[in-house]
């Protein structure tokens, strides 16, 4: 958890401020899509420094989106209803029972209750569902499982995005709030995995940045050895180190990997139990967790790319 104000001095208080102005200046009128997962929204308490900081960027020029997860709410919904939630290769076996679950929980739950606290500073989210506005189209996809591709139900990709669907909503000065669930062209919805979905809808937006919250520091190369934390990685070594990623890393990296390859500068996995994570990683030199950057970069520190 963050330090409370209380232990920081007033000059270090102001230097972070200070330090914010290249990064304020930088990403003023850019696209920023923010991926927020599950895990790392079961606090009630980081799920309003989440929205109040939605708002932060929003309030200073900087076009948020953002893309939520949900994938414990439709657990803890599933087993409320007797049905069992299965995972194959880091996404979820979707039945069409299961779908019903998915497109309440997401749409009718997670994605209603962080519209309600952004909106609590004013009236800037408006919640959108990849069946809006035709947002995505989706293709069934299988899922590698043992080497093998696997068919796990009614889980796409996405392969087409409306982008005006949600550049509306920002020209008009709003925060879409995206559920992933999506049809594909013969109108069947299907289940999108929340990272898969963000990755697709940056490239297609043209953000400046992805940035995917999580419930871990970043990308560990050596999984689970908490000396392998990568604090960058481009684009030809995670393309290389995806088949050796477990469960939920595999869609997260691939979401940062396609967002890069489709022109994104940056995409980051930081830590959402972070209090205001979001704002370390966009307003600080430093920055926080794993920076994905393209191939042809050559990058020393965190930022350098950043910096020109
Ligand atoms: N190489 C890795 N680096 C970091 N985390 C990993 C790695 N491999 C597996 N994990 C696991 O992936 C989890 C994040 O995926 P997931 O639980 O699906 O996240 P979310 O709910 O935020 O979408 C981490 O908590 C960690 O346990
Ligand atoms: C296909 C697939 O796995 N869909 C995910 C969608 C929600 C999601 O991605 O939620 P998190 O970001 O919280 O993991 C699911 O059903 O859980």
């Amino acid at each position: 958890m963050s330090r409370t104000l209380d232990h920081i001095s007033a000059l270090d208080r102001a230097q972070v401020l200070a330090e914010a102005l290249p990064w304020l200046q930088r990403f003023r009128d850019k696209i920023v899509v923010v991926k927020y997962g599950g895990n790392a929204m079961v606090d009630d308490e980081l799920k309003r420094a989440f929205a109040a900081d939605m708002v932060f960027l929003r309030t200073v020029g900087i076009r948020p989106v953002v893309v939520h997860g949900g994938g414990p709410q439709i657990n803890a919904m599933l087993d409320r209803m007797g049905l069992q939630g299965e995972f194959r290769g880091g996404f979820r076996v979707t039945t069409p029972e299961v779908m019903d679950v998915v497109r309440m929980v997401l749409f009718g739950q997670v994605g209603r209750e962080l519209v309600g606290l952004i909106n609590k500073h004013g009236p800037h989210a408006v919640g959108i569902s990849g069946e809006d506005a035709h947002l995505f189209t989706a293709r069934k996809r299988t899922v590698m499982v043992e080497g093998a591709p696997t068919d796990i139900g009614l889980v796409g990709d996405i392969t087409d995005v409306n982008s005006a669907a949600v550049l509306d909503l920002i020209a008009a000065g709003r925060i879409p709030v995206v559920s992933t669930i999506a049809p594909d062209t013969d109108g069947v919805v299907h289940n999108i995995n929340a990272d898969t979905a963000a990755g697709a809808l940056a490239e297609a937006i043209g953000a400046e940045k992805l940035v995917v919250l999580t419930d871990v520091e970043g990308l560990y190369t050596n999984w689970p050895d908490r000396d392998s934390l990568a604090t960058q990685i481009d684009s030809a070594a995670l393309e290389q180190l995806l088949p050796s990623l477990d469960s939920g890393m595999v869609p997260k990296m691939e979401a940062c990997l396609r967002a890069v390859r489709g022109g994104v500068p940056s995409a980051h996995v930081i830590d959402g139990r972070v209090a205001h994570a979001v704002l370390l990683e966009l307003l600080t030199a430093a920055g926080i967790g794993t920076m994905v950057t393209p191939a042809d970069d050559v990058v020393g520190a965190h930022r350098e790319n950043e910096d020109d």
